[in-house]
């Protein structure tokens, strides 16, 4: 069955200095409208490739994007993006950070039902009493609450996160985990989200998709997430499928470090032996 969106045979050739470098290859996923997955790999394997290239953001080497029937070439408004950092403009105000976006995106719409859908977003993240505070006067926290606020004002089909929370302190960051799905249980957006936590893509994915280490990256694993929504932290801790499932999870990562240790070890290998035949090559 097709999905909602759909991405198949995804793959990135970068080129570098030694050559082209393939970095994802034969990558294939389907999601189903509303459905959040969190992608989870060792650090370099090609997560941010993969999320860059679904956003438009990064030239596709391979394969497509086909998002509710229709391939993607570049960025658009169907795809809200939100990164580690929000990239906000420090001198305006949280409003009219997002309505940059909002005004782009709905020319038509009248200013005071732009300024409405800014405000309702904004709202809802908690920042309905910052409005019109300046962005520099804003913490790491509420910055990153004006991201997320802009990616949903777009209104977007699909919402691509990589790693939002990675620069925030512990508690900050489980507040946004519950605004966001909060958010999302309204919405119903289909998400994609790049963390490097093991227990947030447990306490946020229906699905979680365990990348294979570089290069030549792909799906090497799906994991299904069974807690029901709305969540519950203390209950999703408390599920008895919970440690299982982290168990399973950091096994993949394991298995992909011990793989990863041979290749290095051969490759070493390899290299020393071409070293021994150029010294005892005849000059
Ligand atoms: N523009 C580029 N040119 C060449 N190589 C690149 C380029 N961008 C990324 N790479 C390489 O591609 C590989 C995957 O990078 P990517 O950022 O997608 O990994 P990641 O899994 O998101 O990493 P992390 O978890 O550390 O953020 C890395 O080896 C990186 O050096």
């Amino acid at each position: 069955m097709p999905g909602y969106i759909e991405i198949f045979n995804l793959g990135k050739t970068y080129d570098t200095p030694n050559g082209p470098a393939i970095i994802v290859e034969e990558f294939n996923l389907n999601m189903t409208q509303g459905e959040y997955i969190c992608l989870l790999g060792h650090s370099g394997c090609g997560k941010s490739t993969v999320l860059t290239m679904v956003a438009g953001l990064n030239p596709i080497t391979t394969g497509g994007v086909v998002v509710e029937n229709r391939e993607i070439d570049g960025p658009g408004p169907d795809r809200g993006v939100v990164f580690q950092s929000p990239c906000l403009m420090p001198w305006m105000t949280a409003m009219d950070n997002v309505m940059l976006g909002v005004n782009q995106v709905y020319p038509h719409a009248s200013k005071s039902e732009r300024r409405d859908m800014a405000g309702y977003y904004l709202t809802l993240v908690g920042l309905g009493n910052s409005l019109h505070t300046r962005a520099a006067d804003l913490s790491q926290g509420m910055q990153q609450r004006v991201g997320i606020a802009r990616a949903f004002a777009l209104r977007p089909k699909m919402l691509l996160l990589d790693e939002p929370f990675g620069m925030l302190d512990s508690l900050t960051r489980m507040e946004l985990q519950e605004v966001l799905l909060e958010i999302l249980v309204q919405d119903k957006v289909t998400t994609m989200m790049i963390t490097h936590d093991v227990d947030e893509a447990l306490f946020m994915s229906d699905r979680v998709v365990m990348m294979t280490n570089g290069p030549r990256a792909r799906v090497g694993k799906l994991i299904d997430i069974p807690f029901e929504r709305p969540r519950n932290r203390t209950e999703v801790l408390e599920h008895n499928a919970y440690y299982d499932i982290r168990g399973d999870m950091i096994g993949f990562l394991e298995e992909q470090d011990h793989k990863k240790l041979k290749t290095d070890a051969a490759k070493r290998e390899a290299s020393r032996d071409q070293e021994e035949q150029s010294c005892l090559a005849p000059a």
